[in-house]
């Protein structure tokens, strides 16, 4: 059997309601082998971003762990968790969170600039390609919110694509998108994931994108099932 690149054990996230407590995350424990892909379903409010988040060490979860190949990701220090985040987590929102004070170049390139990486002629190529392949042309230098949805959309996953990074977290990254473009979003993605032996969570309520699933979660109440 593979290494697990990312294991849950007894990942609880509690909130506080009325006078109560609920369980948004009910004791999860799940693993995830390296360079996987992993698509999580199920009806809304049933914890799937929460998980998403839980699993990127995002959240103060109540009880449990998440260890990245052995390592607790909420042992580590805040500012260590955050530089963790940054070298090995790129994400596709929901909210896509662009920024629209800058153009789509800066957006793309972003995780370089926060790192202070050179954006090498390789890099600035490989931005090109993305733009043409998603059939957005020359549109680097185009103020973010000269934009329609699906192209913010393709925006945000050029720049999680763009970064290299292990493990991609995405959102329902074809939310925004119609048919074709969603189809030609999970192609690239098999791409990348085999060029950079990436490890992708991928939350969705698209049946045809949950098929591209190595390995399904379904989520109902803070379960899986
Ligand atoms: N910090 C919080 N405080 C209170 N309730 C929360 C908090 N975070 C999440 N929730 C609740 O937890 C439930 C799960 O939310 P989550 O966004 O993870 O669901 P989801 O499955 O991603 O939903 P959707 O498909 O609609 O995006 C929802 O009922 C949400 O309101």
């Amino acid at each position: 059997m593979k290494k697990s690149s990312i294991v849950a054990r007894n990942l609880t996230y509690t909130v506080f309601e009325g006078s109560g407590e609920r369980n948004i995350l009910n004791h999860i424990d799940c693993e995830i082998e390296s360079s996987t892909l992993t698509t999580v379903t199920g009806p809304s409010g049933s914890g799937k971003t929460t998980f998403m988040y839980a699993l990127a060490g995002l959240l103060n979860i109540s009880e449990g762990e998440v260890l990245y190949s052995d390592n607790s990701i909420y042992k580590l220090k805040q500012n260590d968790r955050d530089l963790f985040r940054l070298e090995n987590i790129s994400f596709i929102y929901q909210h896509l969170n662009l920024f629209g004070f800058m153009n789509v170049e800066e957006n793309i390139t972003l995780n370089y600039t926060l790192r202070k990486k050179k954006i090498t002629p390789e890099i600035s190529q490989k931005i090109d390609w993305y733009l043409e392949l998603m059939k957005l042309g020359k549109i680097r230098k185009k103020e973010i919110q000269s934009l329609s949805g699906g192209e913010k959309q393709r925006i945000a996953i050029i720049r999680a694509f763009i970064s290299k990074a292990e493990f991609i977290f995405a959102d329902e990254p074809t939310g925004n998108l119609d048919y074709k473009n969603s189809l030609l979003f999970m192609e690239c993605l098999k791409d990348i994931m085999k060029e950079n032996h990436s490890t992708v969570i991928l939350v969705t309520h698209n049946k045809e994108i949950n098929d591209y699933g190595d390995q399904k979660i379904t989520l109902m109440d803070g379960n899986i099932i």
